[in-house]
This record gives C-alpha cells, sequence and structure tokens, in this order.
C-alpha cells in the first residue's frame, strides 16, 4: 500500500509487471504524457523498481541539493553491472576518484588539454582522406573516440594503430549501445555485450599497467589515468578507466554528431559560423590546423551552436536515490525510490526556452559562457555535488572539434536530419535513423 502522502503512482493493469512494458517503448515520450495526466511529480514502477518523477524547476534545488538524496546509492548497481566493481569498493573509492577527475578538468586543466587534443584531432582527421561519404555519426566517431581517449587517458595507450582503432570502435560502439541494458541485467542475458566489456577493461588493464610504469618519470604530463594510478592503486583502476572512458564519450559524442547536423541543415548558421571560423583561422595550414583557446574566443556563434545542441539533446534522465523520506510540495516520497529529473524535458519548458523545439544559437548571446554562467532552466550537465566534472572539458572539446571540421571539409548532407531516438533515458539521444553525408577536403 501506497503512503498517503506518496506522489500518484502508475502501475499499469498487470501488477507485477507494472508499467515497464509501456515505459520500455519509449521511456522519453511516457515521462510527459505521464506528466500532463498525473501532474508534476509521479511515480512509476517498472520492472520492480520505483522510479519518481520530477518535473517542476522549482523542485530541482532539492533533487540536486537536499541531504535525503544520494548519487552513488543511484548508480552503484549500474556501476556494479557495467564496470565489474563491487559495492563496498565502489562506496570507498568514488568519492577519491570524482575528487581527482574534478580537479583535473578544471577550466585552467582544460586549456593544457587543449593543444595536445587538437593535434590529435588534426592527425586523425587525416585518415578521413581527401573525400568520401559515409554516415555523419560513423565519421565522427573515427576521429573522436581515439582522441580524446588519448588526450585524457595516454597517447601512447591509445589504440593507435588501425587495426586495434577499428576494433576498439566496433567494442566501445556495443558497449555504449547497450550501456542502458547492460546496467540493469546481469552478463548472463547479453552476451555480446559483456564480450565488449570484457575486451574493453582488458585494453584499460593494459593501459593502466603502463599508466603505473611510467607515472614517475613524466611529471606535469601525467594523463588522468596516471593521476587516478596514483591514488587508487586499487585492482579496480581499469574499471574505474572504463568508467571514465564512457563518461568522456558516450554524452559528448552524439552532442557533436547533432552540432553538425544543425548547423548543416541551417544554412543561415552555417553562413555566420563558416564567416567566424574563416576569419578566426585565417590563413592557417589546412593539414596542421592550430586552434587556440583565444581562437574559439573568437567564433562565440559556433559555441552558441554547441550549446544548443546540447539543450536540445540533454540526457533523458538523471537520477538520485531517496534515503530519507523526501518532502517535496505536498507529498512525502519514500525511501528506496529512485528520483529521476529529466534534462530533456526540463528543456522543452517555454517559459525558459521559447520556442523550445526550435535550433535557435541566437538564444545563448544571453548567457556568460566565459564565465561558464548557462541560461535558467539549463540542466544538461546536472548540479550539485555530482555535477559533470567534465563539462568544460567537453565545451571547449565540441567548439574546437565542429570549428575544425567545417574549416578542413566541406559537407553535403545526403539525409535529412533524423529524428532522435526515444528509446534510452541514459545519456544523450542518439539518431533514430542514417544521416549520411559526402565531405572534400576544402
Ligand atoms: C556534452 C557532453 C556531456 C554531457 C551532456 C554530460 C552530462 C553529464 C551528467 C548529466 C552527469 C551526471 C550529473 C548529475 O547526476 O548531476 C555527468 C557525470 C559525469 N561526467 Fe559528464 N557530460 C558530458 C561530457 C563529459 C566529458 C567530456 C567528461 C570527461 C572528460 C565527463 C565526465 C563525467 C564524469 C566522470 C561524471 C561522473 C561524476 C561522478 O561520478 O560524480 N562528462 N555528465
Amino acid at each position: 500500500k501506497s503512503h498517503p502522502n506518496a506522489p500518484p503512482c502508475i502501475r499499469g493493469w498487470i501488477p507485477w509487471f507494472g508499467a515497464a512494458f509501456e515505459f520500455g517503448k519509449a521511456p522519453l515520450h511516457f515521462i510527459q504524457q505521464a506528466r500532463d495526466k498525473y501532474g508534476p511529480v509521479f511515480t512509476v514502477v517498472a520492472a520492480g523498481k520505483r522510479l519518481t518523477f520530477v518535473t517542476l524547476n522549482e523542485d530541482f534545488r532539492a533533487f540536486f541539493t537536499s541531504k535525503d538524496v544520494d548519487f552513488e546509492q543511484a548508480v552503484q548497481e549500474a556501476v556494479h553491472n557495467t564496470a565489474s566493481i563491487n559495492k563496498d569498493c565502489f562506496y570507498k573509492t568514488h568519492p577519491t576518484c570524482a575528487t581527482i577527475i574534478k580537479g583535473r578538468l578544471t577550466p585552467g586543466n582544460t586549456a593544457m588539454l587543449s593543444v595536445h587534443l587538437c593535434e590529435e584531432f588534426n592527425d586523425h582527421l587525416e585518415n578521413l582522406g581527401s573525400k568520401g561519404t559515409g554516415q555523419l555519426n560513423e565519421i565522427i566517431k573515427s576521429v573522436m573516440y581515439p582522441a580524446v581517449m588519448s588526450n585524457l587517458l595516454g597517447r601512447c595507450n591509445s589504440p593507435s594503430n588501425s587495426l586495434t582503432r577499428q576494433e576498439f570502435l566496433e567494442k566501445f560502439t556495443t558497449y555504449d549501445e547497450g550501456f542502458e541494458y547492460g546496467s540493469q541485467l546481469p552478463d548472463l542475458f547479453l552476451k555480446q555485450w559483456a564480450n565488449s566489456k570484457r575486451w574493453l577493461l582488458s585494453l584499460l588493464r593494459n593501459m593502466a599497467i603502463r599508466a603505473q610504469e611510467t607515472l614517475y618519470n613524466e611529471n606535469d604530463g601525467k594523463t588522468l589515468l596516471q593521476h587516478l594510478a596514483s591514488t587508487i592503486s586499487d585492482k579496480y583502476l581499469p574499471n574505474y578507466g572504463l568508467l571514465l572512458l564512457w563518461a568522456s564519450l558516450a554524452n559528448a559524442i552524439p552532442i557533436t554528431f547533432w552540432a553538425i547536423a544543425f548547423i548543416l541543415a541551417n544554412p543561415e548558421a552555417y553562413k555566420i559560423a563558416m564567416d567566424q571560423i574563416n576569419v578566426a583561422l585565417r590563413d592557417q595550414d589546412k593539414e596542421k590546423t592550430r586552434v587556440t583557446l583565444d581562437d574559439l574566443q573568437h567564433m562565440p556563434y559556433v559555441k552558441w551552436c554547441i550549446m544548443e545542441a546540447i539543450r536540445l539533446r540533454a540526457p533523458g534522465a538523471i537520477t538520485r536515490k531517496v534515503v530519507r523520506p523526501l518532502k517535496l510540495r505536498n507529498y512525502v516520497i519514500p525511501p528506496g525510490d529512485l528520483l529521476m529529473l529529466s534534462p530533456y524535458w526540463a528543456h522543452r519548458n517555454p517559459k525558459y526556452f521559447p520556442d523550445p523545439e526550435d535550433f535557435k544559437p541566437e538564444r545563448w548571446e544571453m548567457a556568460d559562457l566565459e564565465k561558464n554562467v548557462h541560461l535558467e532552466g539549463f540542466v544538461a550537465f546536472g548540479g550539485g555535488k555530482n555535477q559533470c566534472p567534465g563539462r568544460w572539458y567537453a565545451v571547449m572539446e565540441l567548439h574546437m572539434f565542429v570549428a575544425l571540421i567545417l574549416y578542413k571539409f566541406e559537407f553535403t548532407p545526403l539525409d535529412p536530419i533524423p529524428k532522435p531516438s526515444p528509446l534510452h533515458l541514459v545519456g544523450t539521444q542518439q539518431p533514430d535513423g542514417p544521416c549520411r553525408v559526402r565531405y572534400k577536403h576544402k
């Protein structure tokens, strides 16, 4: 029996199955329909879990800062299933790891990482050749996966030869695509997915060994993996490495796809962006193009396009576990519930974002992005103590990549922009269909 002050609860009519079926078909759309029907706070019982959604911006503060909710307890099971880190170890080590990662990805350190990242982008863009046709998504992954991995986890350790790179691309794609189901089910049910996980863990194991061996040779040039290695000399280092790898690629790379697709589909946006890029990078070599943070400052419009892509394709849901009865409006949410907040839907509130479905880079003119002041109502990176530590790096990385690829290549879209897939709640949206482009070197 529900508590008298508990929020409305959607169970579906097969009691033990709950609303899992309706919810599972298109969870992203289910949230909005449920909100219209049941009000701003409601509980979905799906596959034996209670998910309580908070949909009003006034309640987001409680989600991010209340002492009655907890991030680690909310994600622990997913961490266990996706990276094989057991509960006790996770609770013991996560705070330290989170602190290190946060410290290494400050705006200042992000600026230092940008120099090497630009070299990596140039190198991997060369592999595209002078012209070709392909899926935009695949083109972006083939450059960004190895470049970002090398930049954050170590240059010599990245899959550098083309054979390993191809294998890495395949394995990581399988892992990423199955992440949401994999996070909820034992390996037993997902053979191919579990296989990709094992492959990636063994890659990370090799990288962690090399990271530890070379730890004392270089002082300033330590990678993020080496910083982790110097603090957690734990047998779980490769497992944390895998989580970090996933966190750094899973959201940022689909957003890069959307940013470029939106720019290519909007001739006016494309023109303004290209004008800024061409002025900022004028006279630069098209083979080895150096994009500095100063150059990026001269392309504010490109950054607005990126923020707008992040807004429109923000994560389906983020989560906290209720650990003590949580008062919200007139409700009391019972301990054990997973509290859910959907940045995707929050960004479709016309009160904060007029014409919310439209791609309007100009709306970001009001935000002071240099000081990292976003628009009110923007929650793509979460908030509170566990806000995304990679947010400065993410925006820098996307800004640089989009400028660089549009400077070097001319694209002709061959398909209309696909819809976002409504299938997943974890992370940013994937395209629901093909998006082929023809490209050639300028
Ligand atoms: C556009 C790209 C990105 C988006 C939209 C995004 C979004 C998020 C969100 C919503 C969270 C959870 C926050 C919360 O629950 O309050 C998160 C966590 C995290 N993100 Fe990102 N992220 C992005 C890129 C990155 C990048 C590039 C990195 C690494 C360089 C990164 C590293 C992490 C890590 C390590 C966590 C877990 C933090 C913890 O354990 O406390 N993210 N991200």
